[in-house]
């Protein structure tokens, strides 16, 4: 059993004070993952630390930088944040090991990402936990773009064949309104309810999540702190996507 694994940049960090980590979050969120033994890799989000660097560099994943100290300020901002997360697992016990998109991936001139994954495959076959998270990536002819940690979760979900992708948010998963909508399959059917996230965020908050999430062979899940145990308990909290 694979699962891939996001923890939204929106639970585990507080998104309205820049570099902040909801702590309390993140350690509650890393001791539910320690009780489960399966293969999982684990994507961060940007939170308060990737979006606000790339919004004041005016960096997207389609509008490119070739200012290097811009792409310096983004992926360090993100790797504080996976040290963090990668910290807070192992004082969970969980063998978490860093992976740094922008050390491995890249996107050709269409925008398309081409992410190698033989050392996630190699990590996750001897027990490790990789974890991964957004960041901005060498774009041909672009300079650099962000990648959200939801195009992560995609190519990831796919490369590795993975049995359960779940994505924790901060929201008990895709409302319509005060409701939570129970299953997606088609993206239309929900248009009318999707914007983009109430924080600064770079990546388009909810409606790129379902489009992205959509695409995918196996269904994903969006839910909040509360669905995680759930999640990796085989269950199915918050919505299900496709
Ligand atoms: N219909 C909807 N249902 C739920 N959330 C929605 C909806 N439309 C817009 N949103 C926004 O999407 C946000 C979740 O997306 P966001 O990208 O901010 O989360 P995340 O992936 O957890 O964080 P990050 O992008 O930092 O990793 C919600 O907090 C909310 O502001
Ligand atoms: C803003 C950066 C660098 C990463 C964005 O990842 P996301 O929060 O998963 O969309």
């Amino acid at each position: 059993m694979t699962v891939v694994l996001k923890l939204g940049g929106s639970v585990i960090t507080d998104k309205d004070t820049p570099e902040t980590v909801d702590w309390s979050v993140l350690d509650a969120v890393c001791s539910t993952i320690a009780a489960y033994d399966t293969d999982i890799v684990i994507v961060h989000g940007g939170g308060s630390f990737g979006h606000h660097h790339a919004a004041a560099h005016g960096v997207s994943q389609t509008t490119g930088t070739r200012d290097d100290t811009a792409v310096r300020d983004v992926h360090r901002a993100m790797k504080r944040l996976n040290t963090a997360v990668v910290d807070a697992l192992s004082a969970a016990g969980v063998p978490a090991i860093p992976v740094h998109p922008l050390s491995i991936a890249h996107r050709s001139a269409e925008g398309e990402l081409r992410l190698p994954t033989e050392q996630v495959r190699t990590l996750l076959a001897d027990g490790f936990v990789p974890v991964l998270h957004g960041d901005v990536i060498a774009h041909e002819e672009t300079g650099a773009t962000v990648l959200s940690g939801d195009e992560l979760v995609c190519a990831l979900a796919e490369a590795l064949s993975a049995d359960r992708v779940g994505l924790c948010s901060a929201v008990p998963g895709v409302l319509d309104g005060e409701h939570v909508i129970p299953e997606i399959d088609d993206f239309e059917d929900v248009a009318h309810a999707l914007g983009g996230s109430d924080a600064t965020d770079v990546t388009g908050g909810m409606a790129g999540k379902v489009r992205a999430l959509l695409a995918l062979e196996t269904s994903a899940f969006v839910f909040d702190q509360n669905g995680l145990e759930p999640f990796l308990g085989g269950g199915q909290p918050g919505t299900r996507i496709g």
